[in-house]
């Protein structure tokens, strides 16, 4: 085989044919070229099977060959490539080789390169894919060869880099006419491996007119073209170029042969002018840029309010830039958003655990939310087992989250997150309020998930632990980069010898233009020019429905996994129990000393014939009343704001709102019907009541407590509401009480409503008019309350009929159902931004 020899600013190197070699600044690769005109990534070299060609991967300054701009090109020997400069870029210039190839001869070159501080990968012994072999009767082939996926590994011919210069994992053969279907089962041609993957996924077919297609076969986790889902159960046509998406892995047809690549995290990321702004036209993250290798460690640090967070949502997808690109492996984030959202983990800076619940157990319903359906109890389990044994908590895997240190909590929400195996990993202030030791643990976990082979990126407070990150993004007042590099530079930088310092001259010089200070800087064309040299764009992400992310589990069966999993974290906590039992019956149980003697029927002077109102029957009524909505309510106040950074990020990982709140309506419901049954027990037990009902006949009893059920579950409906509107859990118990006041007011007990304009109609609002209306329909309330100021009007609400109390409980249960609605309105606004659908 023919090698050739290439010099670069006087080095030489013979290029071995059986590989090939990437050129760029990155210092990962082969040929590591320090010019800031040059890409991290710029260009390969290898040889095509034809002869050696240089390919460049969409660098920012070109590849020039005789002054020509060029994206692929044959070399031969003889020939000048000039790389980010037609004129005065880095020359490389290429000749033949003296004698035939033997690798010995590329040894002491290296050593050589290594001395002089050029910096060549290690020649890592790679595979040669053999030439496939066609069996079209057997239809679609095994690989004919696995081929590590490094840089540097070889690329069938003809073929473009799909993602930055990796190679393809494994290679497909298949024959015309035949269907190769990829799933998790082992039945399949393709057989992935990968818990996102459907059992039966997805179906290629190479149509006998030589079209190809690939067919989703009711996938949990969707299918993908070019990032966007295809609709499932569907078919849609593929051709050379296209890239499908199924789990962790991508094809790519290349002539007759399909192309798989692996996403095992190791791949680049970078940001290109990033620029978010809000309503007001105010600007709040300024143009940012930034990229790293794989296996990169980012550390992001900056003072209060200069757009961490902002910074976060916008690379997670969260909250989309306005303006810029978030690139994945080459890959546009926002563009392939559908495809490529499934491979973050976000850990916020709350944990996203039921701290009530087993280290086990919280992993166990989130996998079970997250896998597909059809994955099995032991699949689960034995994932669970792979990442608490990878960071270190399968010893802790049956304590109580409660029960755990800060940083071991820290720990469980990471493992939750790495449950899916993402390659992007964002943690939002790990690790505030730990202490300095805890801080360094939390740290060195990161690093190691960064060295496993993903990218992990940290917007943290602390300073002590930067070291340990490879790049550091220092964000300065007004949401610009002040600074990014390497962490060690980093202080050097801005010239102090402490951050304390650096942080004090950003609040004392708000002003000054760190921006301008940054790209003016040695470092930004080290680290940034290259990235910054593309034209910022306006965003324009794909219509909601086309990344609403996918649904891994029925709606049904998310339902019945939050149902567990509420009822887990509500079985684990006896003191929430023991208290939802005494609530009602010290409720009820207070109505007691009401005249104690009296009873709940109409009285009627025996002589006169005229009625005397009956105080102890409203005021009793009253007190039960108040006793449900309060009960109803106060279970449920806390209830959403508690969970909401678990709901955020469940949301974004396809959690279905509709499930969600259905599944706190069942079980609170149940909760609130069963107490109000309590509260109607105990309170209406002792009392003289009306021997016949309206509805229910002689139970009477049950006739008046099912509106006191009522009521405690629209109460509870209503808490939710609170719930769902507050911005802290501290706000919820003043408005409990100013609710639970107005219903007392608005009882109908307290003064006569029928006949007052504005305040009778202000009323029907109020749950509580409608459940003391129903009891009132059934103990005759008209004539045991009756309107002294004008005799003989009567409260139609309260009318002694089965019509009255069944449009009283209707109403009662619309109002709860009305707020259900507007719960589901409030939710909305507290998801990520590209879920409001
Ligand atoms: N939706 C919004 N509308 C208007 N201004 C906003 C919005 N979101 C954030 N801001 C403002 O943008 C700036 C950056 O906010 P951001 O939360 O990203 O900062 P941060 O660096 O994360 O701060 P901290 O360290 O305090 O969490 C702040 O001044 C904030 O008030």
């Amino acid at each position: 085989m023919p090698e050739l020899v290439l010099e670069l600013n006087g080095r030489t190197w013979t290029l071995d044919p059986s590989r090939s070699y990437t050129l760029g600044r990155d210092p990962q690769g082969d040929l590591v070229i320090d010019d800031a005109r040059v890409s991290w990534r710029h260009a390969t070299i290898s040889w095509n099977g034809r002869g050696w060609a240089i390919e460049d991967h969409g660098s920012t300054n070109g590849t020039y060959v005789q002054g020509q701009r060029v994206q692929q090109t044959e070399l031969g020997a003889g020939s000048a490539v000039h790389l980010g400069n037609a004129t005065d870029g880095p020359r490389l210039s290429l000749s033949a080789a003296a004698g035939a190839y033997s690798a010995p001869a590329a040894a002491p070159q290296q050593a050589a390169a290594a001395q002089q501080g050029w910096q060549q990968q290690p020649q890592a012994p790679v595979q040669q894919p053999h030439a496939p072999q066609q069996a079209p009767q057997q239809g679609w082939q095994q690989p004919p060869a696995q081929v590590p996926a490094q840089q540097g590994g070889p690329r069938p011919q003809g073929a473009s880099p799909v993602h930055g210069d990796r190679s393809p994992t494994t290679f497909h053969q298949f024959s015309l006419g035949r269907v190769m279907r990829i799933g998790r089962a082992l039945e399949n041609e393709l057989v992935v491996s990968d818990l996102q993957v459907s059992r039966l996924h997805a179906e290629f077919t190479a149509t006998p007119d030589g079209r190809f297609e690939i067919r989703d076969l009711g996938s949990h986790n969707g299918t993908y073209v070019n990032g966007q889902p295809i609709a499932k159960s569907s078919t849609v046509l593929i051709g050379a170029g296209d890239i499908v998406g199924v789990g962790h892995s991508t094809f790519r047809l290349v002539g007759d042969r399909l192309e798989e690549f692996v996403d095992t995290g190791e791949v680049s990321f970078s940001a290109r002018h990033l620029t978010v702004t809000v309503d007001g036209g105010k600007q709040i993250l300024r143009d940012v840029s930034f990229g790293v290798p794989e296996k990169s460690l980012i550390g992001v640090i900056g003072p209060s309010g200069s757009g961490k967070s902002t910074l976060l949502k916008a690379l997670t997808g969260y909250r989309p830039a306005n303006q810029g690109d978030v690139l994945y492996d080459n890959r546009s984030l926002y563009k392939q958003f559908a495809e490529l959202r499934q491979r973050i983990g976000l850990v916020p800076q709350d944990d996203i655990l039921h701290k009530e619940l087993t280290v086990r157990k919280a992993l166990k319903y989130a996998a079970k939310l997250r896998f597909p359906a059809d994955t099995t109890e032991a699949e689960r389990e034995a994932r669970i087992g792979e990442v608490l044994r990878e960071l270190k908590l399968d010893i802790h895997k049956d304590k109580k989250v409660t029960a755990l240190s800060g940083g071991q909590r820290k720990r469980v929400s990471v493992a939750l997150e790495l449950l899916t195996k993402p390659s992007l990993i964002f943690l939002d202030e790990p690790t505030s309020g730990l202490d300095p030791g805890m801080d360094r643990d939390v740290m060195q976990l990161l690093r190691g998930l960064a060295d496993d082979g993903r990218t992990v990126l940290v917007v943290t407070h602390s300073v002590a632990e930067l070291g340990l990150c490879d790049k550091l993004l220092v964000m300065a007042p007004g949401g610009s980069v002040a600074y990014f590099g390497p962490p060690e530079e980093a202080l050097n930088f801005f010239g102090y010898t402490t951050w304390a310092d650096v942080f004090s001259a950003f609040e004392n010089y708000r002003d000054y233009d760190w921006a301008g200070r940054w790209k003016g800087s040695q470092h930004y064309q080290m680290y940034a020019a290259d990235l910054d040299a593309v034209a910022p764009q306006a965003v324009n992400m794909p219509p909601p429905q086309q990344i609403r992310p996918p649904k891994p589990q029925s709606w049904g069966s998310q339902l019945f996994t939050l149902i567990r999993r509420y009822v887990s974290v509500i079985a684990s906590d006896k003191g929430f129990m023991a208290l939802m039992l005494v609530l009602p019956a010290v409720l009820g149980a207070v109505s007691l000393v009401i005249d104690p003697d009296k009873g709940l029927l109409v009285n009627v002077n025996e002589q006169t014939g005229r009625i005397i109102p009956n105080g102890t029957a409203t005021t009793v009524l009253l007190i039960l009343v108040v006793g449900a909505c309060f009960a109803g309510a106060a279970n449920s106040v806390r209830e959403l704001i508690k969970e909401r950074v678990i709901y955020e990020r469940e949301r974004a990982t396809g959690l279905s709102r509709s499930a969600y709140l259905m599944s706190k309506v069942i079980v609170l419901g149940l909760i609130t019907v069963i107490q109000g049954g309590l509260v109607g027990a105990i309170g209406f037990a002792t009392r003289e009541l009306p021997s016949e009902g309206l509805v229910l006949g002689s139970m009477v009893m049950l006739e008046l407590s099912l509106p006191i059920m009522a009521l405690g579950f629209t109460s509870m409906m209503f808490g939710l509401i609170i719930s769902a509107l507050v911005k802290t859990a501290e706000k919820t118990m003043p408005l409990l009480v100013m609710f639970a006041i107005i219903q007392v007011v608005f009882t109908g007990c307290l003064f006569i409503l029928h006949g007052t304009v504005g305040v009778n109609e202000f009323s029907y609002l109020m749950p509580s008019r409608w459940a003391v209306a129903a009891a009132g329909t059934t103990l005759d309330f008209n004539r045991i309350n009756p309107n002294t100021d004008d005799p003989g009007s009567t409260d139609p609400l309260w009318d002694h009929d089965a019509a009255a109390w069944g449009i009283d409980m209707t109403a009662l249960l619309a109002l709860g159902a009305l707020c259900g609605v507007l719960v589901a309105r409030f939710l909305r606004r507290h998801e990520p931004e590209v879920m409001r659908k």
